[in-house]
């Protein structure tokens, strides 16, 4: 604890397959894969073809981000190139339920992502068709930027949402993932982590190396 999930756009894109490989020997929990389409976030990333060829590199769950509007149009696409867990965004154009409803009927795991200034009453009605809830900590499309406070208080108030629901919700934690942040986040009952440019993917550390730092760091995270 807590789980680490490798941010994808963030590695070198011309040796994902070998990046892939690195990871998953030095123990990362799980691959997470950001889909954008231009509009709902202003960027492009991966695509449904990209996670089927990386399938083969790993047996870990592989986390798809949908960053994009009408969601629901593209589960069946990333549940047959070989997801396991979608998210989709409270603020896309969606029919919530029906969406996570889809995604569970493909035995995948759903979650909800939420942008920093999204409210928790986006979840009432849904919690119990819910696997994971995704709170970014940075506005959705770019890596590499500043971690926004106020999501730290977020992160409690969900906690504390999801223990008094009584169900069985895990909280991910996506932006600016760092060694500074994660024990913050985790402190606040954070147990999946997105690393990317922050703690994982850095200019002055192999793969390897940074991943068993980070595997350690996270280990000893005794919160
Ligand atoms: O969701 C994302 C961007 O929208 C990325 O997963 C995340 O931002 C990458 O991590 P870092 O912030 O550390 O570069």
């Amino acid at each position: 604890m807590p789980y680490i999930g490798p941010s994808l756009m963030c590695a070198d894109l011309g040796r994902l397959s070998e990046s892939v490989q690195v990871l998953d020997q030095g123990g990362v929990d799980y691959f997470h894969f950001d889909i954008m389409d231009g509009r709902f976030v202003p960027n492009f990333s991966m695509g449904s073809d990209m996670l089927k060829s990386l399938r083969c590199c790993s047996s870990k769950p592989f986390d798809v981000h949908l960053m994009v509007e009408e969601p629901e149009r593209y589960i069946d696409v990333f549940a047959s190139a070989g997801a396991d867990m979608i998210s989709i965004h409270a603020e896309s154009r969606v029919h919530l339920q029906r969406a996570l409803q889809a995604i569970r009927e493909r035995n995948l795991k759903a979650g909800i992502a939420l942008n920093p200034s999204t409210p928790l009453c986006h979840l009432d009605y849904v919690m119990d068709t819910l696997d994971y809830v995704c709170v970014m900590t940075v506005n959705p499309g770019f890596a590499g930027q500043k971690f926004i406070p106020s999501t730290l208080q977020k992160i409690a108030d969900l906690k504390a949402k999801i223990d008094a629901s009584g169900l069985d919700i895990s909280i991910q934690v996506d932006g600016n993932i760092s060694f500074e942040t994660i024990p913050l986040v985790v402190g606040k009952g954070a147990s999946m982590l997105v690393c990317g440019t922050s703690s994982l993917f850095l200019p002055e550390m192999n793969l390897e190396l940074a991943a068993a730092s980070l595997k350690k760091y996270c280990d000893d995270q005794l919160i």
